[in-house]
């Protein structure tokens, strides 16, 4: 098994350069997740990992080998799509030993290396059927068990739950992460989805426009966010995000009638404007007249979210694990502790720190 080490990838489509510059190191055995919006190079990244995707210029290597010119099927890397790809005329069992077939291995060693995948992914019951005879979620296990037959040293993953529906793609999840946990090799995994990401990752890689934007171990990132970027996409429901002034050292919200937040941050000059940033499990409400109206209240069962509009028309979002009885339309005091909240230049949107 092997590590994955990006240096300088760069990938142009003619003048369109849509991966810049990556520097990246995916540890033996890690999982690692690259997640980010729509449209930031995340599955092109995956494919020049890959294989399927030139890279235009830098070097990609998985442990030792310099793979950057190497053909996808001598890379030792399998892949697994969105859409499962099976052969639908063949069995799980023939559609999982395909590959090794091709390759001319032994019957006897396809058989065993299909029995230990069906063992792994729990297949079994399913050897024989066809994959029109299975459901979403199995039959991305046999997608999973023909990458895993192939023995590869580097799994990738391109967003392989988002054909699935919302529970199964919450079982797929806890089965990839057992995967993971008893095959131990490195996983590449791609997804939008911060939940994912969060639940999977050893490493998050947070990009946008192509560009890495933090690497992290989820917990990192969620309390040690770089940027106003990756604050506001890690974390469910997203973070709230203020406007605030510079004023005598501290931060006055005129969004929460002008609230003072005190901080040890390095904090611009007076006047200045700048981001605060604080999650909606960190705010709660009380009826008041504070400069915000609960416009909307979502009732979850144990938790709910309050949408409030702020007289100068910003949203704030507040996770309520109280029962209170506020009504909507309420005028609300918001309150937080000054230590829970994060500060971001206003330009730049870099964390003050
Ligand atoms: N063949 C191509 N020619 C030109 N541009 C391309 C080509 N393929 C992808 N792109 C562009 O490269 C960028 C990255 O695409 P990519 O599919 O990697 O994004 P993504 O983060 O995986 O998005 P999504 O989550 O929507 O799949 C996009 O702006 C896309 O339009």
């Amino acid at each position: 098994m092997s590590g994955v080490t990006l240096s300088n990838a760069v990938k142009k489509y003619g003048d369109v350069q849509v991966i810049h510059d990556i520097d990246l190191q995916i540890d033996n055995g890690e999982f690692c997740v690259f997640v980010g919006p729509s449209g930031c190079g995340k599955s092109t990244l995956l494919r020049m990992i890959a294989g399927l995707e030139e890279t235009t210029s830098g070097q990609i290597r998985i442990g030792e080998r310099d793979v950057t010119r190497v053909d996808a099927s001598e890379r030792g890397v399998a892949m697994v799509f969105q859409t499962y790809a099976l052969y639908p005329h063949m069995s799980v069992s023939e559609n999982m030993g395909f590959g090794l077939r091709m390759n001319g291995h032994p019957k006897q060693v396809i058989a065993e290396k299909v029995a230990e995948a069906s063992r792994i992914l729990q297949l079994d019951d399913y050897l024989d059927r066809k994959p029109k005879a299975l459901s979403g979620g199995q039959r991305q296990r046999v997608a999973i068990g023909r990458a895993i037959v192939r023995g590869p040293e580097v799994f990738l993953f391109d967003e392989p739950l988002s054909n699935l529906d919302a529970e199964l793609r919450v079982d797929m999840r806890v089965e990839i992460a057992r995967l993971h946990k008893e095959i131990g090799a490195t996983m590449i995994y791609v997804t939008h989805d911060q939940v994912e990401a969060m639940t999977l990752a050893d490493k998050i890689v947070v990009l946008r426009a192509g560009v890495i934007e933090q690497v992290g171990s989820p917990m990192d990132l969620y309390k040690d966010p770089d940027n106003k970027f990756v604050a506001g996409f890690i974390g469910s429901p997203a973070m709230n995000f203020l406007n605030g002034t510079v004023r005598g050292g501290k931060v006055v919200l005129s969004s929460l009638n002008n609230r003072e937040v005190t901080t040890e941050v390095m904090l611009p000059a007076e006047g200045s404007r700048v981001i605060v940033g604080v999650r909606p499990q960190h705010l709660s409400i009380s009826a008041g007249n504070g400069g915000a109206v609960l416009d909307l209240r979502e009732r979850l069962g144990g938790v709910s979210y309050d949408y409030l509009i702020a007289k100068t028309g910003e949203k704030i979002i507040v996770e309520n694990r109280t029962e209170d009885t506020l009504p909507e339309s309420s005028e609300v005091i918001v309150g937080f502790g000054d230590g829970d909240a994060m500060f971001f230049d206003a330009t730049t949107e870099k964390r003050l720190r």
